[in-house]
């Protein structure tokens, strides 16, 4: 593609494409709220991979394929940054999370963190969640009409209790509920349309304000005692880590604690939603999947769960359908260029690299629920560098991805080793996108328990 457009190319198109929302505010974020996919591949369609949106009140500069989203993703010339990209969504309540900090900062915060993911940590993690996965998926209550998202919600929810904060043992009475209730009420405010410095506690924004006051509050009164006696959660890790490097200071062990909360919670619960979605369309992959759950005792270990490899290529597969995370911030700081196309300092970026999961031009038969395709003899996420990217690309790739792959894929083992399943072949839930998608309908799935001959 040429730095001038070529005239010839009938997608591409030079220049920064007109604004094409009638309602300057709220025009393009209805668009994209009622079917992101659709959105996106219209306006690639109609204006190339970079146009200019207005999205939540603010223009911002759209970059749609995987050649666009590997420019902002690479970041060669350190034009886009981070923190007053993702500032915009997340505001106030993700203050100072790696994923906002930039440059020599993110950096030197991102070596140190890397240490709360090693591997011995994250055989930790494992020994502390297998058990309570399975004690928490075994109680389950089977019903023709289960409704899996708010359960798996709830249950993640849960498990970040223990293997993110290391229990609740120091808890007043009620204290876990508000603090959840604290922690979603952040994550909503994400895109509260409503923004204030000075926020209304009827806004998203404002019971978020509070959340995040009553979240620190809570993790300082718990951080002495994780100091004191560490287990094998990640806040006493990163009180570890904080403590021999003498890199983060108290503030920021919480900043950290905050952020890694919302970055786990909602992507792993979406994760484990649309393979049990996709799982319950499929029958023949869902029993392949049991077959090898089945080999497995009921707490698996970090080796165990890598050598799930169907399950695997079912959780790549659902990833590239349905990423949790469809569409990344930034914003440019200097006067740079994509693709030909001028984006000015200060413009917000979106990365939308949801539409690089489904282009025809990479994968085969793209709408498709086919896991072979990621297998080695095929491999079309190697058709291009950028084509899958639901864990994003460049500096800041997502830190916890083998703490999703592991708490995934158990609760998964845990699911397929007492229970089957199935939705309707011609039901689609009802997708809410108005902060990460979720099944509006909670997803209701027929729960049947597995014959104990069979369970073993
Ligand atoms: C399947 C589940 C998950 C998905 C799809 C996902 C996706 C992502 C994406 C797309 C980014 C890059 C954001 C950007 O470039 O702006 C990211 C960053 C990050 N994620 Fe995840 N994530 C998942 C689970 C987790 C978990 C479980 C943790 C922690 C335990 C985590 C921790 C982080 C951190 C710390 C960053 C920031 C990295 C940096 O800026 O250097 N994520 N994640």
């Amino acid at each position: 593609m040429s730095i001038d457009g070529d005239p010839r190319d009938p997608v591409y198109r030079p220049g920064p494409a007109p604004l094409r929302s009638h309602l300057p505010i709220l025009g393009g974020t209805l668009e994209y709220v009622d079917n992101p996919l659709a959105t996106m591949t219209r306006r690639y369609r109609d204006h190339g991979p970079v146009s200019e949106l207005s999205f939540l009140g603010a223009t911002w500069t759209a970059l749609l394929g995987p050649d666009a989203c590997q420019i902002a993703l690479q970041n060669a010339d350190k034009a886009f940054a981070n923190g007053p990209g993702w500032g915009y969504l997340v505001g106030p309540f993700f203050d100072r999370g790696l994923m906002l900090l930039d440059f020599a900062e993110h950096h030197h915060y991102r070596h140190l963190m890397q240490e709360a993911f090693t591997r011995p940590r994250l055989e930790g993690y494992a020994r502390t969640l297998a058990p309570l996965v399975e004690s928490g998926i075994s109680g389950w209550t089977p019903d023709s009409a289960f409704e899996i998202y708010p359960a798996l919600k709830s249950h993640t929810l849960d498990l970040a209790t223990e293997v993110f904060m290391g229990g609740a043992e120091y808890a007043r009475p009620g204290e876990i509920e508000r603090v959840n209730t604290a922690f979603v009420d952040c994550v909503q405010a994400a895109n509260g349309y409503i923004r204030s410095t000075a926020p209304l506690p009827f806004t998203k924004w404002g019971r978020a304000t509070r959340g995040r006051r009553l979240l620190e509050e809570f993790l300082r009164r718990h951080l002495p005692a994780r100091r004191a006696n560490p287990g094998e959660d990640l806040f006493s890790a990163l009180c570890q880590v904080a403590d021999a490097s003498g890199g983060i200071d108290d503030d920021d062990i919480i900043n950290q604690m905050i952020f890694l909360l919302m970055a786990a919670h909602d992507t792993t619960t979406s994760t484990v939603t649309s393979m049990v979605y996709e799982l319950g369309r499929d029958r023949e992959w869902q029993e392949r999947c049991r077959r090898q759950c089945l080999e497995l005792g009921p707490s698996p270990t970090l080796a165990e769960l890598e050598g799930l490899t169907d399950l695997d290529l079912v959780m790549k597969e659902a990833l590239r359908l349905h990423p949790p995370v469809p569409v990344l911030a930034r914003r440019a700081v200097k006067d740079t260029e994509v693709l030909g196309v001028k984006i000015p300092a200060g413009r917000l970026v979106s990365v939308m690299l949801l539409m690089s999961h489904h282009m025809p031009e990479y994968w085969t038969d793209p709408e498709l629920f086919d896991p072979e395709r990621f297998t080695e003899g095929r491999r079309e996420d190697k058709s291009h560098r950028y084509a899958w990217e639901p864990f994003g690309g460049g500096v800041h790739k997502c830190l916890g991805m083998i703490f999703a792959n592991l708490e995934s894929k158990l609760v998964l083992s845990a699911l397929l080793r007492h229970f089957e399943w199935s939705v309707p072949l011609d039901y689609t839930p009802p997708m809410k996108n108005d902060s990460l998608p979720f099944p509006g309908d909670g997803l209701p799935v027929e729960l049947r328990p597995l014959s104990p001959v069979r369970a073993g």
